[in-house]
């Protein structure tokens, strides 16, 4: 067994403890198979001929020999006391240590539920066998061989016809153990998904409530507990066989014994005293037999909680230091994408030979349409994936062949998905004591990053505690937060992936000054889809498809007329307050729309005026499939995935980003809509009703008629 061996091993760190508790061990049961033995003394050699001084004796040796076992309990006690507790130390420390070595597909691959399973309930089994289990099956199978070699002594004849009999009680347990390892297997399985449904039902509730799924996911709890009921029925009832066959064999070994003892006492072939002494030393081995089945499944189980661990212990990070890394030592005056191809599964290429460059000091950003893969470009500079193809340089030195300690020192990366400690605004912006920040850098930063009249308004300014990761601030603060803690890192490279995405125009704004400030001592780059907050970068790269379609500043970008034009267009003619709180477009813009072209510009006008202002924050629904749609929507800022239900599972068929809009066959009629629309960032929609739309042309019959036929044409 796996866990055994590896009990062993670990033990073997501790040999002088080991040691001590196996000599402890050893006397104890020493001292269980001579005290049996002893009655047949008693019984033949003091009590039979009424010999007073050989019963003091046997009872002055007895009492003798169990005080100092007692003793010698008390000192193996604590010796395993140590030996487990430093064994399960080193374990649990070894996986914390390994999983947070680990690389991002290998967060990606386990589901949370399933990893705490293995640090909390897998965990907890190997503690169990390592403090109990295994110390006990040990004693028990000590106490079978010797126990068995004494019983041999005694009378071997009647010793080998009940060891034939125990065949039985080992063979019935192997017999059952498959069934039992498979049992337990799927047993873990149903608690892990159970797990995960669980952690899905709270991580998830507003997309649940939402989306309206609080039925399927009903259904999904209620299927995930039924697995629970019938593996843990499985289980239970594989368990008890494997208890029940060796009970049932110790019945008829008890049987032969007494059979063919009282035989060979009528042959004279064996005292009274034998007989007692050898009945009474095979029920403890018996017993002992037994036990060491009730411990088989327990021993199983946690050989799967062990195999469940060693699993993640032998997951090798996909990015790690090499055997000869340099430290990346500052000025760097280039970084460069030497023709990066890169694919997270095998099947597709997400970048197809990008090559670009990034200057020292420069403001570089990567836009381009959503899916394009500018994060992905984003994420391989910060190296959390290596390209499959080519190479990316801080000057002469490929990213693979530095540490990653002086990586991360050079470069921060601050993304959408903000993570915050459960602990003071303080020890959130500077969790590293060592770097010891002092309160006015700390302030400076928490300024530049827009934050610092907001945590001075709570009670406790930057003593606030944070609770549930952050997610009781708004994403915009969550957001500002991790920027300053960014900051406070004084990184050479400032990584930016979508950084402004939840934050008002007039906080944006200000973020983006800062942005131009810092250029020059620190480089950024900066990954948006938003083109406003772009205009002044040193150069910007126009990702499609997974390729650089474009490169320049964004004069230049403009003149080639391109895909950037056409994105920076589709941008304009949608304004928003300062505070986000209201929009409005510009009838030149929805003239762009193609099924307004052709309106006079009077008439757009009035269209324009009519629009009113909508914003959702993430996770909320616009409009929902199935639902009858009466308003067209047009986007000022922010994202939606368009999903579908198909089959239980939610398909995102499209993303949409400012200036795209949606639902504009509803300004004509009523009909189903044929997908959700849903906020996956805070955003800012304008929309206008049917009706107001219908009384707006009404005047106008060939409006409508020229509205038919160019829907029509786009269905
Ligand atoms: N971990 C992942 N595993 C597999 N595919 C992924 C993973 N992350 C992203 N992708 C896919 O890679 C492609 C590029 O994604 P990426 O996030 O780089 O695009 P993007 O241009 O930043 O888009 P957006 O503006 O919508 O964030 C997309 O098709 C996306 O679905």
């Amino acid at each position: 067994m796996n866990l055994l061996r590896a009990v062993a091993s670990r033990f073997w760190k501790y040999r002088l403890l080991a040691a001590l508790f196996l000599l402890a061990l050893l006397f104890e049961v020493a001292y269980g198979i001579a005290a049996p033995y002893s009655l047949s003394f008693l019984v033949d050699k003091a009590f039979t001929p009424k010999n007073a001084e050989m019963f003091l004796l046997i009872l002055g040796l007895l009492l003798a020999g169990g005080l100092l076992s007692v003793l010698a309990n008390v000192l193996g006690d604590y010796a395993l006391g140590k030996l487990a507790g430093k064994s399960v130390r080193d374990l649990r420390t070894e996986l914390f240590a390994h999983v947070q070595k680990q690389s991002l597909p290998f967060f990606q691959s386990y589901k949370i539920g399933d990893l705490i399973t293995r640090f909390s309930s897998d965990m907890s089994s190997i503690d169990g066998v390592i403090r109990v289990t295994s110390p006990y099956f040990l004693r028990e199978a000590l106490s079978v061989m010797m126990g068995l070699s004494m019983l041999l002594l005694l009378e071997w004849k009647l010793t080998l016809a009940v060891m034939a009999g125990s065949i039985f009680m080992i063979a019935g347990p192997r017999f059952m153990q498959n069934k039992a390892e498979s049992a337990n297997i799927a047993h873990k399985e149903a608690q892990a998904n159970f797990s995960n449904t669980v952690d899905e039902l709270i991580k998830g509730h507003k997309a649940i409530k939402s989306l309206n799924l609080r039925e399927r996911i009903l259904l999904q709890g209620r299927k995930r507990i039924q697995e629970l009921f019938h593996t843990g029925f499985r289980l239970h009832m594989t368990n008890s066989l494997m208890e029940r066959i060796p009970m049932t064999g110790l019945l008829v070994l008890n049987g032969t014994m007494i059979g063919f003892g009282g035989y060979l006492i009528f042959q004279d072939q064996m005292s009274i005293g034998e007989f007692i002494a050898f009945l009474t030393l095979f029920m403890s081995v018996g017993q002992s037999g037994a036990n060491l089945t009730y411990l088989l499944p327990a021993l199983i189980e946690s050989d799967i909680s062990f195999k469940r661990i060693s699993e993640i212990l032998e997951e090798k990070p996909t990015i790690s230091d090499t055997e000869n890394a340099k430290e990346l030592a500052a000025p760097i005056s280039r970084i460069a994408f030497n023709d990066v191809t890169f694919g997270y599964t095998g099947q597709k290429n997400q970048l197809s030979s990008i090559h670009l460059e990034i200057r020292n000091g420069s403001y570089t950003a990567f836009v381009g349409t959503s899916g394009s893969g500018k994060s992905t470009a984003l994420q391989l500079l910060a190296r959390f994936y290596d390209p499959q193809q080519g190479s990316i340089t801080f000057d002469r030195l490929d990213l693979r062949e530095m540490t990653e300690t002086s990586l991360r020192k050079y470069a921060a990366l601050v993304t959408q998905e903000t993570f915050l400690f459960n602990t003071t605004i303080r020890d959130n912006l500077a969790p590293d004591p060592a770097a010891a920040i002092s309160d006015e850098e700390m302030i400076e930063a928490a300024k530049q990053a827009q934050i610092h009249d907001t945590i001075t308004s709570w009670p406790d300014g930057y003593d606030t505690v944070i609770h549930h990761e952050g997610g009781t601030l708004s994403g915009g603060e969550r957001q500002r937060l991790s920027l300053a803690r960014a900051l406070l890192q004084k990184p050479q490279l400032l990584l930016l992936d979508e950084i402004t995405a939840a934050l008002d125009p007039a906080t944006e704004a200000e973020i983006n000054a800062l942005l131009l400030r810092l250029r020059g001592n620190q480089t950024l780059v900066s990954v948006t889809h938003r083109l406003d907050s772009v205009q002044h970068a040193d150069c910007i790269h126009v990702f499609h498809n997974g390729a650089v379609a474009e490169s320049g500043t964004h004069q230049e970008l403009l003149l080639l007329g391109g895909l950037y034009k056409r994105l920076w267009d589709k941008q304009h003619g949608l304004h928003l307050s300062p505070d986000g709180s209201s929009a409005s477009v510009d009838a030149a813009r929805l003239a762009e729309l193609g099924f307004f072209a052709g309106m006079e510009l009077e008439l757009l006008e009035d269209i324009a005026r009519s629009f009113t202002t909508e914003t959702f924050n993430e996770g909320e629904v616009v409009v929902r499939e199935g639902q009858q749609g009466d308003k067209f929507y047009l986007i000022v800022r922010g994202k939606f995935d368009v999903v579908k239900d198909a089959d239980g599972e939610r398909i995102t068929l499209a993303t949409l980003l400012d200036g795209d809009h949606f639902g504009e066959i509803a300004l004509l009629r009523n009909i189903p809509r044929t997908a959700t629309v849903m906020a996956a960032a805070p955003s800012v929609l304008l929309s206008i009703k049917r009706e107001a739309f219908a009384s707006l042309i009404s005047s106008q019959p060939q409006i409508r008629t020229m509205l038919e036929q160019s829907l029509e044409q786009r269905t």
